[in-house]
């Protein structure tokens, strides 16, 4: 058996990892990233609970101080795309700039360790036919977080296991108590640890981006209401609008230099195509003409048919089926075969197509 670096969140689902890869038999160290500068309360109980984990199991725990990394991809690269009107997606992107690309690095330049595990529910297999490693959705439909790992590298997925993605949450559980770990009963964390360490995303939002009130209007520009800064509203959104209207509406765009929120009705909220940037292919090299494929636009939505064009360099145009509700720039659109992820890009905001 191998040398293995387990990146330990302090949650259940990583304690498991590094529990399952030490009794197979391998060589495991655990590291923690340290993500969030100031006293993160969420931070510093996973780092007590890691070495805890460590302890457990007998191996060596490392702290790798990732603050400023995370400061640089993370949440500035989420203020500025809320200021702008736009909706970043900061797990992705976390994944790839933060914890799989340094945390290979480091594991291998500190450690001679040239494999790392996360407790992720994913599967990645190597496909000899095509010779590239693919990216699969976990067994545990419910806990797939494939839509999250599109945006990991050809040598990223080459470098990690997910001993997980084979596994339910159910059985995880199990495991952690027939293992005694320390962290069995921590109950789930949120999906967004931003969220998680400041209560809300407002409030987080609230710390960067000054309040800049404007009009909430209709799709032909009649003013509805007033907004207590654009930064505050995502597309799709139907509460807290704070309007009186005979039907439901809902956030259909987020204007940023009129400084406007735009609302309608859901009959007319809903849309036929988008375009996509930043595509990372994985399963196939890249497509020089239109394929039929699944797209999920959200995390927590269902994959739709969609026909994908090519555009120049590493855009793509959808062209959805049936018109969709809720396509959220800055969000990620990630195209699957069944079970496998072909690749992944942001949705554009609709000026830029
Ligand atoms: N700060 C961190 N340092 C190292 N690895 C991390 C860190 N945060 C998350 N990970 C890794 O990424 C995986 C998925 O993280 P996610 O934030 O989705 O947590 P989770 O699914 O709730 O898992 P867990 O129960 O382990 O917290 C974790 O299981 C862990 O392996």
């Amino acid at each position: 058996m191998g040398k293995v670096a387990v990146g330990l969140s302090g949650g259940v689902d990583s304690s498991v990892t590094a529990g399952i890869l030490h009794r197979q038999g391998y060589t495991v160290e655990g590291v923690t990233l340290w993500l969030m500068k100031g006293k993160g309360q969420c931070c510093s109980e996973g780092m007590v609970d890691a070495a805890d984990i460590c302890e457990q199991l007998g191996i060596p725990h490392h702290i790798v101080d990732s603050r400023d990394l995370f400061q640089k991809y993370i949440v500035d690269y989420v203020v500025s795309g809320y200021e702008v009107g736009v909706t970043p997606l900061p797990c992705s992107q976390c994944n790839r700039m933060v914890k799989f690309g340094p945390m290979l690095q480091w594991a291998k330049a500190e450690l001679g360790i040239d494999q790392i595990a996360t407790g992720h529910y994913a599967r990645i297999r190597y496909n000899d036919q095509t010779g590239r490693y693919e990216l699969l959705r976990a067994v545990d439909r419910h806990k797939d977080q494939s839509y999250f790992l599109y945006d990991l590298t050809q040598e990223m997925l080459a470098g990690t296991l997910f001993p997980l993605g084979e596994m339910t949450k159910g059985e995880t559980r199990q495991i952690a108590a027939e293992m005694q770990l320390s962290t069995a009963k921590k109950p789930e964390s949120q999906d967004l640890c931003l969220i998680e360490a400041h209560g809300s995303m407002k409030t987080f939002l609230d710390k960067y981006i000054e309040q800049r009130e404007g009009e909430i209007v209709d799709l032909d520009g009649k003013v509805l209401g007033h907004h207590t800064g654009i930064h505050h509203y995502t597309i799709g959104q139907r509460k807290g609008l704070g309007i009186a209207a005979p039907e439901p509406l809902y956030v259909v765009k987020l204007d940023n230099v009129m400084n406007r929120v735009v609302v309608s009705t859901r009959d007319r909220a809903g849309q036929s195509e988008c375009t996509v940037q930043r595509m990372n292919w994985l399963a196939l090299p890249g497509i020089t003409s239109p394929i039929r494929a699944e797209v999920q636009v959200r995390y927590r939505s269902g994959a739709v048919p969609v026909t994908v064009i090519p555009l120049e360099g590493d855009r793509l145009k959808l062209v959805f089926e049936e018109p969709q509700f809720g396509i959220t720039p800055g969000q990620a659109a990630v195209l699957y075969d069944g079970d496998r992820v072909l690749g992944g890009g942001i949705i554009e905001h609709p000026e830029a197509a």
